[in-house]
């Protein structure tokens, strides 16, 4: 069924030599031979980009939703091919991919919705005043998708992060063209997942060029996609390395580009005095099932875990390591980043004052043995190497000797996606006082649950200072993702009739701020 070509503005090429995809768990070659995308796939997808952008960017927001829909449903007719394809390539469980499929039409269909509603378009009209000294003229606001969007898939969610994931499905929905770098982890489920997108766009009558894939090894490919002057933005999720990367090529532009880039975080979660006391046990238990989940290779991870040494606390840690003594190794994506966990664990061992609490099952070398660790908040404190992201099944456990050295420590955190508390409502009044320092590290507050598992929902935030994000006033996750696609133009005087259908005084968006007060269609 593959071809192991790239998809440029509809035509299926040959590139220049070609990779291989790889069996995550066996380390065999998959077929067939996948080719490495050029330079000129570059040059010809942002080309076709551009023309397109001109008609796709310009459709009513019907058909613009009605081909969100018809990309999912295509997603959904792969079935089972599509599953067992990115199973073998990522070495996730099946479950696991098949939850993911569901999010990822799932999340078309929500954008789908999410365009037809037009609220984003964030419509304002003030009127003209002639008889202000000065006069006040008539000015009528929209926001219009950005230009053609470049976008990374991320490896560690081969469908949800992907070719048609959440990047590219805001990008779709703010209007603009997508063209993806394809992750070379797994070539065969973007194949896939770019033909059913393509039969999209030619059903629904699009221009080629309003969507092309190209995978390959190299990062001169990302790095020419970056460069292109027909792209105007960028969505990355990966590495801290490769999003920096990527943010300094975008800046050195001859015009500098915005990049959305997901990078690393370690999600501190607090155990409150209170809640631990009374559930060491349980928490232990769920502790380790977060941090093991899907072999660790969650950007939501809880890396760290903050407690205040107690008795209560030895009692968790005695939980943790027996739980962690059932947790069997798991695949990990690749043989690079299995690599990259295993010396990041050794790192971590080897830092003054970390002690191993326990591990978790062995396994052969494509698999990622969970580990936790435990330090004193004074020794943490003291080695900033404490807190780099170790992408995999691991975390430390940091024993503060009060509530004070706990909030030193999340004030000496870097940026993070997300940040827990688990407390009890005798933990209420302490846990109100850590809530500033933890709206100022991250994007998403969480109470009493783990932080791995995001839902696609209007008022999620799957962002954060840096280095989570590369612009902590976004996210990648939800409808507010459109935002980072858009920008606003004011039409100011404008004739009714060269005014775009929605500004005009007869139109009747559902929601729009006329004059500085907002109207829903109810009231105008
Ligand atoms: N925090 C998170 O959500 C994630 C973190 N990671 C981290 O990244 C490591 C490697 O995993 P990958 O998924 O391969 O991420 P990666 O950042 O190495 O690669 C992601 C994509 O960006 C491209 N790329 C990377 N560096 C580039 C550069 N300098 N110039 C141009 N293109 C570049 C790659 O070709 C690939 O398509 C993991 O070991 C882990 O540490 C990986 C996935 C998610
Ligand atoms: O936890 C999730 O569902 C999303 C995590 C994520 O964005 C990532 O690991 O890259």
């Amino acid at each position: 069924m593959l071809t192991g070509k790239n998809l440029v503005a509809g035509e299926w090429r040959n590139g220049d030599g070609t990779f291989t995809a790889v069996d995550a768990a066996s380390g065999d070659a998959l077929g067939p031979d996948f080719a490495e995308a050029t330079k000129q796939d570059v040059a010809d997808a942002c080309a076709a980009a551009a023309e397109a952008q001109k008609v796709f960017g310009a459709l009513p927001l019907a058909e613009r939703a009605k081909f969100l829909r018809l990309a999912a449903d295509k997603i959904d007719a792969l079935g089972d091919d599509l599953t067992r394809r990115a199973m073998a390539e990522s070495g996730l469980p099946e479950a696991r991919l098949t939850g993911e499929r569901g999010r990822t039409v799932g999340q078309l269909r929500l954008f789908a919705e999410e365009v037809e509603d037009g609220g984003w378009q964030d419509l304002r009209i003030d009127h003209a005043d002639p008889s202000r000294t000065p006069p006040k003229p008539d000015l009528r606001m929209r926001k219009i998708p950005v230009g053609p969007v470049a976008v990374f898939g991320a490896s560690n969610f081969p469908l949800a992060f992907s070719v048609a994931g959440g990047d590219t499905a805001s990008a779709f929905a703010a209007g603009c063209c997508v063209v993806v770098k394809g992750h070379p982890a797994h070539p065969g489920t973007s194949e896939l997942v770019a033909g059913a997108i393509a039969e999209a766009v030619s059903e629904c009558g699009l221009p080629a060029g309003t969507f092309s894939v190209l995978s390959g090894t190299d990062y001169a490919l990302g790095e020419a996609l970056v460069s292109d002057p027909r792209i105007a933005a960028v969505g990355f999720t990966g590495s801290r390395a490769g999003g920096l990367a990527l943010m300094k090529r975008a800046a050195e532009r001859e015009v500098p580009i915005p990049v959305y880039a997901e990078m690393s975080s370690i999600n501190p979660v607090v155990l409150m005095p209170g809640k631990l006391e009374q559930s060491a046990e349980e928490l232990a238990s769920a502790y380790v099932g977060s941090l093991s989940l899907g072999a660790g290779q969650f950007c939501t991870n809880p890396g760290i875990l903050l407690t205040v040494e107690s008795e209560a606390t030895s009692r968790f840690l005695v939980a943790v390591k027996d739980a962690l003594g059932a947790v069997p190794a798991q695949t990990m994506l690749t043989s690079g980043i299995s690599d990259a966990y295993r010396s990041g664990i050794e790192t971590l061992g080897g830092l003054s004052g970390a002690e191993l609490v326990g591990v978790g099952e062995e396994g052969s070398s494509a698999c990622g043995r969970a580990h936790v660790y435990t330090a004193t908040g004074s020794d943490f404190l003291a080695d900033p190497a404490f807190e780099q992201e170790i992408f995999g099944p691991s975390s430390i456990v940091v024993r503060c000797k009060d509530l004070r050295e706990v909030a030193q420590v999340l004030d000496e955190l870097e940026g993070q996606l997300t940040t827990t508390l688990h407390m009890i409502e005798a933990d209420y009044d302490d846990a109100a006082k850590l809530l500033p320092i933890l709206e100022q590290r991250a994007g998403r507050i969480i109470a009493n649950a783990w932080p791995t598992g995001v839902d696609v929902t209007h008022a999620m935030v799957h962002g954060g200072p840096f280095p989570a994000t590369s612009d902590g006033r976004s996210t990648s996750v939800g409808t507010l993702a459109i935002g980072r696609f858009l920008r606003p133009v004011s039409y100011q005087d404008l004739p009714s009739v060269l005014l775009p259908q929605r500004l005009r005084d007869d139109a009747r968006p559902k929601l729009s701020r006329i004059n500085g007060e907002w109207r829903a269609l109810s009231d105008t």
